[in-house]
């Protein structure tokens, strides 16, 4: 008698099976593959997604492989928590109104340092890893974003709405893309972080820079840059209709919907959604919010047909 013995035969049949699945995944990939080629996709990568070394390791897989994939990816990085962390070793507390970090010129300092200096400096060693894909720059350079002051507005016990300073807060209010996409032409990944030069009323430099928030700086880049996709990683599912009881998740919403559900929106969702409508209403075709707890979860949303998290539609 000659060949395998039976288990060795089974396993090799499982194996085979297990290739065709991945084969399958490949292949479900190609209506997207085409769709998108070429495509420019801004990826907002929060903070609160930077979970572990893993976590970040396969959002630079991902973000190379959109690369390789014929797409023209740009990541706008998050890094709240980490700016929260570096403010409470020097003994500064953080408080956030309506979403928005009340930041001091003190603060500013270390938003500055942390986003710029150390989130940013570390996803782009991260993705480079796999060849010199990407370059770091923040909304100071190349004159790529400028920014105004922005009020929160809080609303009283007794229903009176009050307009509140919230300190060196921005507004993108100009984007000059252009050092984006000569990135993008010579074949890199730009990974912006989102501090802006403030602006007067007349669109002079002040000489002031700003901190702006990482899912509004994504979203005017993404309008600026005309892209397909504005793909938001969390630390949720998505949107979901209740919180925090956790209604049910979104798995779609338009524009008119989300604009009558913002007032109800809390923290962090409030910057989040605001971004996906106005990405959506400047033309960009389609926002996600995604779990970006979840490995390659960028991977599933672009390329299978499940799709995951909340879409935001015009
Ligand atoms: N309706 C909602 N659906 C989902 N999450 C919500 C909602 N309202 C508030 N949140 C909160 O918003 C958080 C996401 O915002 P944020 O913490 O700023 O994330 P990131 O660092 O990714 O920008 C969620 O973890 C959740 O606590
Ligand atoms: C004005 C404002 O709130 N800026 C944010 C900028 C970072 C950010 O947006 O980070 P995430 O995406 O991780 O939340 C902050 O200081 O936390």
């Amino acid at each position: 008698m000659s060949g395998a013995s039976p288990t060795t035969a089974t396993r090799r049949a499982e194996e085979l099976a297990a290739a065709g699945e991945k084969a399958a995944v490949l292949v479900e990939a190609l209506p997207w593959l085409r769709e998108l080629h070429g495509a420019l996709v801004v990826v907002k990568y929060g903070g609160n997604a930077m979970v572990d070394d893993a976590l970040k390791a396969a959002f630079a897989q991902d973000i190379v492989f959109l690369r390789l994939a014929g797409l023209r990816p740009v990541v706008v990085h998050g890094g709240g928590p980490q700016i929260s962390a570096a403010l409470d070793r020097m003994g500064i507390e953080s408080e956030f109104r309506g979403g928005y970090r009340v930041t001091t010129p003190e603060a500013m300092d270390v938003v500055r340092m942390v986003l710029t200096g150390q989130v940013g400096r570390e996803l782009v060693g991260l993705v480079n890893a796999h060849g010199p894909y990407a370059v770091g720059m923040s909304g100071e350079d190349g004159g790529l974003l400028r920014a105004r002051r922005r009020t929160a507005r809080t609303t009283a016990p007794d229903g009176t709405v009050e307009e509140v300073d919230i300190g060196l807060v921005g507004d993108v209010v100009a984007v000059d893309p252009s050092a984006v996409t000569d990135l993008l032409a010579a074949g890199r990944v730009p990974v912006v972080s989102s501090v802006a030069p403030e602006v007067d009323g007349d669109g002079r430099p002040t000489g002031q820079v700003l901190n702006v928030n990482a899912d509004s700086a994504a979203a005017a880049l993404a309008v600026a840059l005309r892209a397909r996709r504005l793909v938001v990683l969390t630390d949720v599912e998505g949107l979901y209709a209740a919180w925090p009881d956790r209604g049910s998740l979104l798995s779609e919403i338009s524009a008119a919907e989300l604009d009558r559900l913002m007032p109800t929106l809390e923290s962090g969702m409030v910057p989040k959604m605001a971004g996906c409508l106005e990405a959506v209403r400047g033309g960009v075709p389609r926002a996600y919010v995604v779990d970006g707890r979840r490995p390659h979860s960028l991977l599933v949303e672009v390329f299978t047909d499940a799709g995951a998290g909340t879409m935001v539609v015009p």
